[in-house]
C-alpha cells in the first residue's frame, strides 16, 4: 500500500511484523572502509518512529525508526575509535561514527532516568531480519521543527501514519508516558497505588 506521503523506507510499502525467535544481529554505520560494527544480542522493545530532530534518519526519510535493548545487549565489535557522542549534554548519549554520522547506539547514562539500563538503536543498519516492527509514531509535530514539513503536510502525514497502524503521538506512546510520569512520582514519593 504506496503512498505518495513517504514516512521512512522500512515502513513507506508496509510495515514488516518482526520474529518471536529473533535474538538480535549486527548493526553497520554506513562507511564502505572500516565500518562500525556493534553487535545486539536482543530483540527491540518499544520500536516505533520518531519525529524529532535529536535521532538519526536516512537520507530523505522525515522519521527516524528506532527501539530499545537492554544496554548489557549491545557490544561494539570494530572500529570503536570512529564512535563520539554527539550530545553529551542530552539525556540519550548518541553514539555516532564520526566518518559517515549514523547512530549506531544511544545510551543514557543517569541512573535515575526512568529508562535507565535500555538503549536506543536502530535495527534498518542491520541486515538480519526478524527485527520487532514499529509499533507507534512519536514526537511527529517535530518534523516541522526539523524541517522536513509544512504544518499544512501534517494531516496527511498523521493519516498515513494511522494508515500503517502507527499511532501518532506528539511525545511518546501513553504507556511510556505513563511509564516515565510513574518513576517521576516514585521519585517525589506521590504515587497513588491503584
Ligand atoms: N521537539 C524536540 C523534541 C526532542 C525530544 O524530546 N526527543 C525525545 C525523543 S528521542 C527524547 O526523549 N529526547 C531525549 C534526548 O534526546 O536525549 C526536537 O525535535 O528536538
Ligand atoms: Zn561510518
Ligand atoms: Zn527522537
Amino acid at each position: 500500500m504506496p503512498s505518495s506521503v513517504t514516512i521512512h523506507p522500512s515502513v513507506d510499502h508496509g510495515v514488516t511484523a518482526g520474529s518471536s525467535h529473533f535474538h538480535g544481529g549486527t548493526l553497520h554505520c554506513h562507511c564502505t572502509h572500516n565500518p562500525v560494527l556493534v553487535e545486539v544480542k536482543s530483540q527491540l522493545a518499544h520500536n516505533h518512529a520518531c519525529g524529532c530532530t535529536k535521532c538519526w534518519k536516512p537520507k530523505g526519510a522525515k522519521f527516524s525508526v528506532v527501539g530499545v535493548v537492554p544496554r548489557d545487549s549491545v557490544t561494539v565489535l570494530e572500529n570503536g575509535d570512529k564512535l563520539h557522542v554527539v550530545d553529551p549534554s542530552a539525556v540519550i548519549q548518541r553514539h555516532a561514527c564520526k566518518a559517515c554520522g549514523v547512530h549506531l547506539f544511544g545510551r543514557i547514562e543517569n541512573k535515575d532516568h526512568a529508562f535507565y539500563g535500555l538503549d536506543f538503536v536502530h535495527s534498518e543498519l542491520s541486515p538480519e531480519k526478524g527485527w520487532a516492527a514499529p509499533e507507534f509514531a512519536a514526537f511527529v509535530s517535530s518534523i516541522i521543527e526539523g524541517g522536513l514539513a509544512a504544518p499544512s503536510e501534517m494531516a496527511g502525514i498523521r493519516a498515513r501514519l494511522t494508515e500503517l497502524g502507527l499511532a501518532p503521538y506528539d511525545c511518546l506512546s501513553p504507556p511510556l508516558m505513563d511509564a516515565l510520569a510513574t518513576h517521576a512520582a516514585k521519585q517525589k514519593g506521590v504515587l497513588k497505588e491503584a
